[in-house]
């Protein structure tokens, strides 16, 4: 039997505590949420498998969570920066950890996608467009970083984020990243490429987030008889 620790009771949280109620190898053992968050640190349980779709402010406590019980961690939540995200990182010392900005595997897919035509457009000029619901509280989203990291893995080019303020003709090696925000959006990403007289758009529509804990869910079965270790979802699902 798995034991599973959720974290965030939000709307990530809910579907996922379904999820591993339904699972009959899964047994639930908490749900971190807004009563009890301090849990984490002193009380949460030992479990084989902590899955976080929560807030950033709250790193410091799953972080400690994980090096005072070494259960492994399936990380989904989004807006860390890169020192929160090297910690995350180190975290695969002690523990299996996994971290995706998106668990849809249309998503791991457009990655791979985008890479791809990034190097065979060369030149082409690339923006990247993420919609959302109303209720999201970072910006890009995750998975825009993730898809401006895999078109640009060097980081060799700018990033506009919006575009304010900019005067003058777009500047090759430029990226634009765009996020637009309303009703109920499960989540869009396009990556437009650019070129002479042509365009290439990459998209990707989800028309459920369930779709994310779905992924999530799976990349913990897989993620429980690993050793420790950072992992991606590529290499968890297609490997
Ligand atoms: N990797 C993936 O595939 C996906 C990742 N996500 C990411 O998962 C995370 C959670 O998403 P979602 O469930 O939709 O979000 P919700 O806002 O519905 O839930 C957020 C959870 O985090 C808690 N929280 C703690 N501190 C904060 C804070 N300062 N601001 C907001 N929430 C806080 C909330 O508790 P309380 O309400 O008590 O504050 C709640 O339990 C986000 O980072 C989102 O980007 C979402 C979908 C897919
Ligand atoms: O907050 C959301 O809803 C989502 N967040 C993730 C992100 O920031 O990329 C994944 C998905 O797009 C939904």
């Amino acid at each position: 039997m798995i034991n599973v620790l959720v974290i965030g009771d939000g709307r990530m949280g809910t579907i996922v505590r379904e999820l591993v109620e339904a699972d009959p190898d899964m047994e639930l053992a908490g749900v971190i949420g807004s009563g009890n968050r301090e849990d984490l640190l002193e009380a949460a349980p030992a479990v084989a498998v902590a899955i976080d779709f929560s807030h950033k402010s709250m790193f410091d406590l799953v972080e400690a969570y994980v090096k005072r019980t070494h259960a492994a961690l399936v990380s989904g939540t989004t807006g860390y920066d890169d020192d929160e995200m090297a910690r995350l990182r180190s975290l695969g010392d002690l523990a299996p950890v996994i971290h995706a900005a998106n668990y849809s595997l249309g998503v791991a897919v457009l990655k791979r996608l985008a890479a791809e035509a990034a190097q065979a457009l060369e030149g082409w000029d690339i923006e990247i467009v993420e919609t959302h619901h109303n209720q999201k509280v970072d910006a890009p989203s995750g998975t825009a970083n993730l898809l401006l990291k895999a078109v640009d893995p060097d980081g060799a080019c700018e990033v506009a984020h919006g575009r304010e303020g900019f005067t003058g003709v777009r500047p090759a090696k430029q990226i634009g990243m765009h996020a637009l925000r309303g009703g109920t959006v499960a989540g869009v990403h396009d990556v437009h490429f650019f070129g002479q007289d042509e365009e290439v758009t990459l998209s990707h529509r989800t028309t459920s987030r369930r779709i994310f804990a779905t992924g999530a869910h799976a990349a913990a079965k897989k993620l429980v008889s690993k050793k420790p270790g950072f992992y991606t979802f590529d290499q968890l699902m297609f490997e």
